[in-house]
């Protein structure tokens, strides 16, 4: 691809303090325009670290990060306008003023002139159905309310890039439907590049084109996001479910035999499948009845704790 990556993360490490271990240590990244790239890891692992640099919240220690080709520590105003940024914990947004006022008040903070940020706000928060309550006090609004505001205020000069530090966190399950309905419609309609973390793997599997996982600073694996998940496809698990309690053949490895009412569920993991088949040929040499057979892919959390707990590079 010779596509100048929407964000371009290069060889970026951040130390806080002399002698502390990185909390980003030599990252890279590409991400291409129009994707929703997710960033993942356990607390701690560098996510909120790497965001702020490219948010132009924090230097870098080294590395780079470009924005549509704009170097974050060289070209920080032309880079800063390619990006709209709603941040984890911060206050992305003034809770005294009304959900207007702020939208406008960013407008303007972003160089929009009074008619262009008066239109982008009517229409965002039409489109983020908080039309009725804009001229209610952000500071009175639910959680949920108050994060779409957030998202609002950081597109409302429409950046083509869009920073998200989990967006979804603590919002019920309505609210994170609409914020994830929204997310998809920025990317699909708006084609707009939009870095998200999350811990909600679900957001993940629905919502991302590619994701990369960081654990310790480093990252462990960066991926189109089915291809992550068929990287562990070998380790599908399988659930024989069989009529009554009876005497078993041995079991292959790994696998256990679990006593479920009147019948006996046998489950667990394998590399080749032609073992789960030698299984089934033992239990019908001995005249056992078999239900079900079931075959389960892993879950996206699967993928995530086994490269999250594997060892670090070695
Ligand atoms: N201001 C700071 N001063 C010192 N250390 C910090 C600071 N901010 C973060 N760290 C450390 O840097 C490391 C990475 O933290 P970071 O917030 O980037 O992780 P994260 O992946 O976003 O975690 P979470 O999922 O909990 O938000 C942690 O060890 C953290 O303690």
């Amino acid at each position: 691809m010779n596509s100048t990556p929407a964000i371009d993360i290069e060889r970026l490490t951040k130390t806080y303090g002399s002698g502390a271990r990185p909390a980003v240590d030599d990252v890279s990244l590409r991400i291409q325009p129009g994707t929703v790239f997710g960033f993942l890891g356990p607390n701690g692992a560098g996510k909120t670290t790497t965001i702020k640099i490219a948010a132009g919240l924090l230097a870098a220690s080294a590395g780079t990060v470009r924005l549509n080709g704009y170097d974050v520590a060289a070209r920080r105003s032309a880079a800063m306008a390619q990006i709209g940024a709603v941040l984890e914990g911060s206050r992305n947004v003034y809770w005294t003023l009304t959900a207007w006022q702020n939208l406008i008040y960013f407008g303007r903070l972003k160089g929009l002139r009074k008619a262009e940020a008066r239109g982008q706000a009517t229409e965002l928060l039409t489109d983020l159905g908080l039309w009725d309550r804009r001229h209610d006090r952000v500071g009175d609004f639910s959680r949920g309310m108050q994060q779409k505001v957030a998202i609002a205020a950081a597109l409302i000069a429409d950046p083509p890039i869009v920073l998200l530090d989990e967006p979804t966190l603590g919002l019920d399950v309505a609210a994170t439907r609409t914020v994830r309905n929204w997310i998809a419609t920025l990317s699909e309609d708006r084609g707009k590049t939009i870095l998200l973390t999350t811990h909600q793997l679900d957001v993940v599997a629905e919502l991302c084109d590619r994701v990369a996982v960081i654990r310790e600073g480093t990252i462990v694996a960066d991926q189109a996001t089915g291809e992550l998940l068929s990287r562990f496809r070998r380790r599908d698990s399988y659930e024989v479910h069989i009529e009554g309690v009876p005497a078993l053949p041995p079991l292959p490895g790994g696998f256990t035999a679990e006593e479920s009412g009147d019948s006996t569920v046998i489950a667990g993991r394998v590399d080749d499948p032609r073992v789960v088949y030698q299984l089934l040929e033992r239990l019908g040499e001995r005249g056992i009845v078999l239900r079900s057979l079931a075959q389960a892919q892993p879950s996206l959390e699967d993928v995530f704790l086994s490269l999250v707990e594997e060892p670090a590079h070695v």
